[in-house]
């Protein structure tokens, strides 16, 4: 059995959505597709849950009433275009526009209401698809999550899927229908939709596809795989053929955002493979993600802005028995989570997503002053870290030298390295101003 998820783009019109449903139905294997919401049709486009988010900050804001009716009618019009294009004979609009109002008029809470409308984009595109291809004469099930099993924990925006759901989502999907499924959102167990984080419909293919038990789990976007590098910075680039899931984890972690970091966890233990696909080149191998591979040097370069780095400075903090422990412990306390933690005998730094710090930073460099006794704290920003990946950096022998060297040719300032244990990444903390000279030269001295 084949699942398939369908990007944004993938489902941005009339006829992307053909060539979904197409894709669809020309295998019998390929019995649940996972749809997004409509994407961007052009550049300047915006995509259907920017608008959706748009509709949240002016309900919450107080616009008047004429700007919210507007926001409503500028949603439903995408769909409407779409239900007009294809044609579909029953209008679902008013349907939509129904549950619309409905939300906003019942839903107190902000963050329900923001998750609530976010979810709104894949579910409607979810039940249109359904409705359009039982039209055509193919009995095609729309699920809501809901009804699918797909239980998540209770943090709006940030969802974690509960282990449950694989033998609910298993139970509750008939084993012989063609399904459509609206990625990037579950259920909380008191009854609430929470989303993913921002491209969380990768995450919702991955859980059907484990709970499934699939052969494959097919991630259709609007590239023929995955690059080398992000080819918005390096044209033409390299595709790559094969990658572990291990390798992966670390290029979409690190900005390859053609495929959620998060979405490697509910396949990797049951080995189910991954391709990722081109909708409007289905015929392009693409590229698979696989448990192992015949591993050489350097598989892709990637860069992430936004982070941030604090910097502690203690003498003899090497002797000092539970100051890392206490430092961990003052981060969860606060709820933070951190990237990265590179070390020298007397310092240490923490380097996190900027937006971990909002609301907290001075609350916790005052704790790590005032428990830890330290000599030094400074907090930098506007970090970028640049990661080289591959499983074959563990036996070539001279890897770090290329991509310091380019560093050192153009010019940047490396403002710290550090490797893991698994030997497959190594990261370099650079300023963000320096983020595409940097991947440029990285990219160049690798492939
Ligand atoms: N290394 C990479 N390889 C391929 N695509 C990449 C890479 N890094 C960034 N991208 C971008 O990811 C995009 C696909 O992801 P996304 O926009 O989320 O698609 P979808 O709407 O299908 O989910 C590509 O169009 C490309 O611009
Ligand atoms: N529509 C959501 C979820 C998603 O996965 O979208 P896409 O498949 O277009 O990346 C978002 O924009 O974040």
């Amino acid at each position: 059995m084949k699942i398939a998820k369908f990007g944004g783009s993938s489902v941005a019109d009339v006829a992307q959505i053909k060539k979904v449903l197409s894709i669809f139905n020309a295998d019998d294997e390929r019995r649940v597709i996972v749809v997004s919401a409509p994407g961007r049709r052009y550049p300047d486009d915006t995509k259907l849950t920017d608008l959706l988010i748009e509709l949240y900050h002016l309900v919450i804001g107080h616009a008047d009433t004429q700007q919210i009716t507007d926001k409503i009618n500028t949603v439903l019009e995408r769909f409407q275009s779409i239900e007009q294009d294809l044609p579909l004979k029953q209008s679902l609009i008013p349907h939509f526009k129904g549950k619309l109002e409905h939300l906003i008029k019942e839903t107190t809470e902000h963050a329900r209401l923001l998750d609530a409308l976010k979810s709104c984009g894949e579910d409607f595109n979810a039940e249109l698809i359904a409705a359009y291809n039982t039209q055509q004469g193919i009995d095609t099930l729309y699920y809501h999550p809901r009804d699918a099993g797909l239980f998540v924990t209770d943090e709006p925006g940030n969802a974690r899927v509960l282990e449950e759901s694989y033998t609910a989502i298993k139970d509750s999907l008939p084993p012989t229908k063609k399904i459509v499924i609206p990625g990037f959102f579950g259920i909380s167990k008191t009854g609430h939709i929470v989303t993913f984080s921002r491209g969380g419909s990768d995450l919702t293919g991955a859980v059907i596809a484990r709970a499934l038990d699939a052969g494959i789990y097919e991630n259709y976007t609007d590239v023929s795989g995955i690059f080398s590098a992000n080819p918005n910075i390096i044209p033409n680039p390299n595709r790559i053929e094969e990658v572990t899931y291990d390798e992966m984890r670390e290029l979409s972690y690190a900005g390859f955002n053609v495929f959620h970091d998060e979405a490697i966890a509910p396949l990797y233990s049951k080995e189910i493979p991954v391709v990722i696909k081109n909708t409007n080149r289905p015929e392009d191998p693409g590229t698979l993600i696989v448990s192992s591979r015949q591993a050489e040097g350097v598989v892709g370069v990637s860069c992430d802005k936004g982070f941030a780095s604090i910097n502690i400075k203690k003498y003899m903090m090497n002797r000092e028995i539970g100051f890392t422990r206490k430092l961990l412990s003052i981060l969860e306390d606060l709820n933070i989570s951190y990237e990265h933690i590179p070390s020298g005998i007397d310092n240490v730094s923490i380097i996190l997503r900027e937006h971990q710090l909002h609301g907290k930073e001075a609350l916790l460099t005052e704790q790590i002053r005032t428990t830890l006794n330290i000599d030094q704290l400074s907090t930098e920003k506007n970090l970028a870290i640049l990661m080289i990946v591959g499983e074959g950096m563990k036996t070539a022998v001279g890897t770090a030298n290329k991509a310091t060297q380019a560093f050192m040719d153009h010019q940047i300032n490396l403002k710290m390295i550090n490797q893991g244990s698994s030997e497959i990444s190594m990261m370099f903390g650079i300023e963000e101003k320096d983020a595409v000279k940097a991947v440029k030269a990285v990219y160049n001295a690798y492939f």
